[in-house]
């Protein structure tokens, strides 16, 4: 596959990944907010709120006012609170469901997950945000066809993981999934701190720097690879491939040669989704993702889609160099992945 036949899942951050850090800001946070006063009076002792509020602490969780006064001061902070956050997905129920909010998907992200879902790729969600608002994010898309929730395989949020900071909820993650090993896993975030967690538990990781994502220190392209679209990882891949093996076509680059990927191709696009070849976003390009279109790709690669803020060094190959080449099996694994792919069947290949 083009992410890498090793990779065998893509973990996914949210806001400031696949949409914009303002829709959850600028959106959603006030669409809770406004909403709050109303839901308050009319639902308090209703049981489906009462579970809600029941998590709050005793001092807010039987006072009106608290309440509502506790949830405006850590909402203005973003404070990445559990009961918090369960509260924020009840709320946005509504307003999904009316047709009032629909998430915004950076444009390159449909075709780019139905590319590697439809390789056989496992997609799977890690956010602040809670699982059943991670659900309701993925199932009101701005997608032609809206409910992208049948790519996904898991869901993984702070209560089910653990804070998104610290490495023991990517081990707990990779735990959750004991045939996938974790240096099979890649995640994908805006937050640095993320991806360090991610990667001192074994993880691939990739910085993403999307539109309206605060600036990265100069330091963080020195220690991490920077993405600015999902697509670039793809591209990135296609290259190092076709330099790789110099006299190939760009069709098996982007395929992967030798793989269960291949299989995963043929098997799994439109017989597990029928729609998947009607996918577009309203802001994204029309075109079906396809070898060929990866192919043209390659020829014109965008400047943005290297490494960010750095040139490509022939001596010294970069992060994602090296990570490209493992996926390719033209370098040896990280000393962390070493001893782990060992005991896979790749490493007898
Ligand atoms: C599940 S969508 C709502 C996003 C949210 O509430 C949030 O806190 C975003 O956290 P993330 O970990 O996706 O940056």
């Amino acid at each position: 596959m083009a992410v890498s036949s090793s990779v065998q899942v893509v973990l996914l951050d949210i806001e400031g990944t696949i949409c914009e850090i303002s829709f959850v800001r600028d959106v959603l946070f006030p669409y809770a907010l406004k909403v709050l006063p109303e839901v308050v009076k009319t639902q308090w002792d209703e049981p489906k709120f009462k579970e809600y509020r029941d998590l709050f602490p005793t001092e807010y969780r039987d006072n009106q006012d608290a309440f509502q006064a506790h949830v405006i001061d850590l909402a203005s902070r973003d404070v990445k609170i559990s009961y918090l956050k369960n509260l924020q997905g009840y709320l946005w129920e509504e307003g999904y469901r009316s047709g009032e909010i629909k998430a915004p998907l950076f444009p390159d992200v449909l075709d780019t997950l139905a590319k590697w879902h439809g390789k056989g790729v496992k997609l799977m969600i890690y956010s602040s945000g809670s699982v059943p608002a991670q659900k309701l994010l993925f199932k009101h898309t701005n997608a032609e066809t809206p409910d992208l929730t049948w790519m996904i395989s898991d869901w993984f949020d702070t209560i089910n993981a653990g804070l998104k900071t610290e490495s023991s909820s990517y081990e707990t993650i990779a735990s959750k999934h004991p045939d996938v090993l974790p240096g099979q896993f890649l995640f994908l975030s805006d937050n640095v701190k993320e991806v360090e967690a991610a990667i001192k538990a074994g993880m691939r990781s990739v910085v993403v720097k999307r539109p309206g994502n605060a600036e990265l220190a100069p330091e963080v392209y020195d220690k991490y690879d920077v993405v600015e679209t999902f697509q670039a990882i793809e591209d990135d891949f296609v290259i190092k491939r076709l330099q790789a093996l110099g006299k190939r076509t760009a069709d098996e680059a982007v395929l992967g040669e030798g793989s269960d990927a291949k299989v995963a191709a043929a098997e799994a696009p439109e017989a597990e989704n029928p729609d998947a070849k009607r996918l577009k976003t309203t802001t994204g390009g029309d075109d079906e993702p396809s070898p060929a279109r990866a192919a043209q790709d390659v020829a014109a690669p965008s400047a943005t889609e290297t490494k960010q803020g750095t040139t490509e060094n022939q001596e010294e190959p970069s992060r994602m160099d090296k990570l490209l080449a493992q996926a390719v099996g033209d370098a040896p694994p990280t000393p962390k992945t070493t001893e782990e792919a060992k005991e896979t069947p790749e490493a007898a290949e």
